[in-house]
């Protein structure tokens, strides 16, 4: 079905034209015009009809509307109506030019609230003449541009008698007997002319699936790519000097750590390209994980970059490397505000291939970056880099074997959306000896307080933040923010605790200086902008104190949050805020509640809409027509399921999966050699 739409008889040039605005050449685009929703009008005689209930009524215009005004600006529109002999009254509200509507004489189709004692109905929607009685679903279009619902139903009608013999099916007989679903051209008719909203459903239900497997076919396709085209990588991997590197460490690796790391070498030491998303709650020791790793693509003789995305963050790395490496190993740190002969310096180091491990934020990017053999490449909060800086970095290795690392916790619909062509590792379970936090939530008048306990904790030897976060869309007073309270409690607290102040404005030095004293207990209390917000790792800090907690989303809150409770000491998260919406209380009340980053995630994402989150566009998350990752998931991960099956299974190649497979072949990321 590839016709164009100007063969559909009745759809001449110029309707052409006017389809072709919105989008629609083919006949098949045109089938694929999906309903945006549908209106109900079933039609039952008036003793049947139930007081304050929505209903659907037939009948004949009596006399000529009357009109009345009142207030300034409303109106009142009395209409008469004949129903079953029985005389009923319309009224419509401020729509006063409907009066042309209804003509005496005329039969109408009117919907609205009923109330039987009065024999009155309050109407919402009217039309003009009866309305067909078997087909009670009326289906309605987004009208865009210069057409009208009638003509966009009138073509569908056209198109769809024309061509519903072309429409094949390609789901194989077994998925629809399994899952017990309509047959395509089925799914069509129901979607755009539904006979009942049983079947309405099961035709949406298989159109859902079929848009959803075949995207991800799609990404289960490019995830074998990777794996079959990228061949010659594997790395030599020494496990008994990584152990050994591990028995150094102050604590014992979790399971959880151990069975990823494992996940990773094995990858590394396999002959195809890593491709892998490690996931893992705040705290839960990613970074102790990728330090491991990293150590034994050194050890096998290649180099390795660790992408971060804050320079605070890519200081502490190269910090506790070299803590915890050997000291043979040469670790630098490369970020915009290295400039100058110590620039060149690194730059010739990566080159020569005397450094080893290369820590930096996203200027290890640039141009002027090389490397001699640049054999692995970390990306931490891999979310906060566009999709391009991701590739850029990885480019820059030949067939770099790649882990994305991520502490925002993803919900498992997105992230098998968003990462359905990566492996994923899990780091489900936290360190031993970790109480959990307690969580507060208080109005901002108790910030006296609230002080007066984290001054309390300072004083058993502990640490504490304090975020100000965005009175408005503007940085600066953000800082300003910052530096009132900075103020204000060093005023307090002087001679008792000494009070630091962080913000993204401050020049690289100071905010090392900060943060090394702050790590180092010199600073007790930290007063900062949310800089600090991802991966900083303070073990010593027990009291979060979140300032205007409600502008945050969950995600962000919980991110926050995770700066303390990484240690074995009891932790407090006070979130102080005056939500005046719904969303914002229950937001507070959820945190108080929850400290399960996934659970929280699962419900940011109802909260807010997966686009939110991310921010669509950044993220690559793909729009759907018909299917939402968040209330079809079901769906979604039956897909993968499925896909991933039909993929790896070698199933595409089979007779019943030929039309599939065409459909897959399609849109691969507009590379369509990679399915021949
Ligand atoms: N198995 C373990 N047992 C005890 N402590 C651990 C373990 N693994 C890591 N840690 C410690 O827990 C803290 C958090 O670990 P790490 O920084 O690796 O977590 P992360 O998942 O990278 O955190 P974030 O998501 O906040 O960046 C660190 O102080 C680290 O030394």
């Amino acid at each position: 079905m590839t016709d164009s739409i100007g063969e559909i008889a009745g759809i001449g040039p110029k309707m052409a034209e006017k389809l072709q605005a919105i989008g629609i050449y083919r006949i098949q685009d045109l089938l694929n015009y999906f309903p945006i929703r549908y209106d109900q009008y079933e039609q039952k005689p008036l003793h049947e009809l139930t007081h304050q209930d929505k209903v659907t009524i037939v009948g004949k215009v009596i006399h000529p509307p009357q009109v009345s005004y009142f207030h300034k600006k409303r109106s009142r529109l009395v209409v008469s109506l004949q129903v079953d002999n029985v005389a009923v009254k319309g009224i419509i509200f401020n729509r006063a030019f409907a009066k042309d509507h209804f003509q005496p004489g005329e039969i109408v189709t009117v919907n609205g609230k009923w109330d039987q004692h009065r024999l009155q109905i309050t109407i919402d929607q009217y039309r003009k003449g009866a309305i067909d009685k078997n087909a009670p679903i009326t289906a309605i279009y987004s009208s865009r541009g210069e057409i009208k619902q009638a003509q966009i139903k009138k073509w569908m009608k056209l198109a769809f008698e024309a061509y519903k013999q072309d429409i094949e099916e390609i789901l194989p007989l077994s998925y629809l007997q399994n899952y017990k679903l309509p047959t395509r051209a089925e799914a069509f008719q129901e979607i755009h002319f539904p006979s009942s909203f049983y079947h309405l459903k099961h035709a949406k239900r298989r159109l859902i699936y079929e848009e959803l497997l075949i995207f991800q076919l799609q990404m289960q396709q490019l995830r074998k790519n990777t794996k079959e085209q990228t061949k010659g990588n594997a790395k030599e991997i020494d496990k008994q000097e990584v152990d050994q590197l591990i028995e150094s460490f102050p604590f014992e690796l979790t399971t959880a750590q151990n069975n990823v790391l494992n996940e990773i070498f094995k990858d590394l030491s396999q002959p195809y390209r890593m491709n892998r998303l490690l996931q893992g709650d705040v705290g839960s020791g990613k970074t102790a994980v990728a330090i491991a790793s990293l150590y034994g693509v050194v050890k096998a003789g290649e180099q390795t970059a660790f992408m971060v995305p804050t320079e605070i963050l890519a200081e502490q790395h190269e910090a506790s490397m070299k803590e915890i490496l050997p000291e043979d190993i040469t670790i630098m740190r490369l970020t915009s505000s290295v400039k100058g002969k110590k620039r060149k310096e690194i730059l010739a180091a990566l080159a020569s291939g005397e450094c080893d491990v290369i820590i930096g934020t996203h200027a290890l990017i640039q141009d002027e970056v090389h490397f001699k053999n640049l054999g692995y490449v970390i990306i931490d909060e891999q979310h906060r880099f566009g999709v391009k800086q991701r590739n850029i970095l990885q480019e820059k290795g030949i067939l770099a074997d790649t882990l994305y690392m991520t502490a925002t916790p993803i919900p498992r619909t997105l992230s098998i959306t968003m990462y359905g062509d990566m492996d994923v590792s899990k780091i489900d379970e936290m360190p031993k000896g970790r109480q959990p936090i307690e969580t507060y939530w208080v109005k901002p008048n108790m910030m006296n307080r609230i002080f007066a306990f984290v001054y309390e904790q300072v004083k058993q030897g502990s640490q504490a933040y304090v975020i100000c976060p965005l009175i408005e869309e503007s940085d600066k007073l953000d800082i300003q923010n910052a530096l009132d309270v900075y103020q204000q409690l060093s005023l307090i607290l002087e001679g008792r605790a000494k009070v630091g102040l962080m913000h993204g404005r401050l020049p690289s030095d100071e905010k090392e200086t900060v943060m090394r004293d702050f790590a180092n207990n010199d600073i007790q209390i930290l007063v900062s902008t949310t800089v600090v917000e991802v991966g900083v790792n303070v073990p010593n800090a027990t009291v979060m104190v979140i300032q205007d907690a409600d502008r945050f989303g969950l995600s962000q809150l919980h991110q926050l949050r995770g700066r303390v409770g990484r240690g074995t000491k009891k932790s407090f998260c006070i979130l102080m805020a005056d939500p005046k919406g719904e969303t914002g209380k229950e937001r507070m009340q959820i945190m108080s509640e929850t400290t399960d980053g996934f659970e929280l995630a699962e419900k940011d994402l109802q909260l807010r809409g997966a686009g939110d989150i991310f921010g669509v566009k950044q993220s690559g998350l793909p729009e759907f027509k018909l299917a939402d990752i968040v209330h079809d998931y079901r769906a979604l991960e039956t897909a993968r399921n499925d896909a991933y099956e039909i993929i790896f299974g070698n199933k595409l190649v089979e007779p019943e999966y030929e039309k599939l497979k065409k459909y897959v072949n399609q849109n691969l990321l507009h590379d369509d050699t990679l399915l021949n």
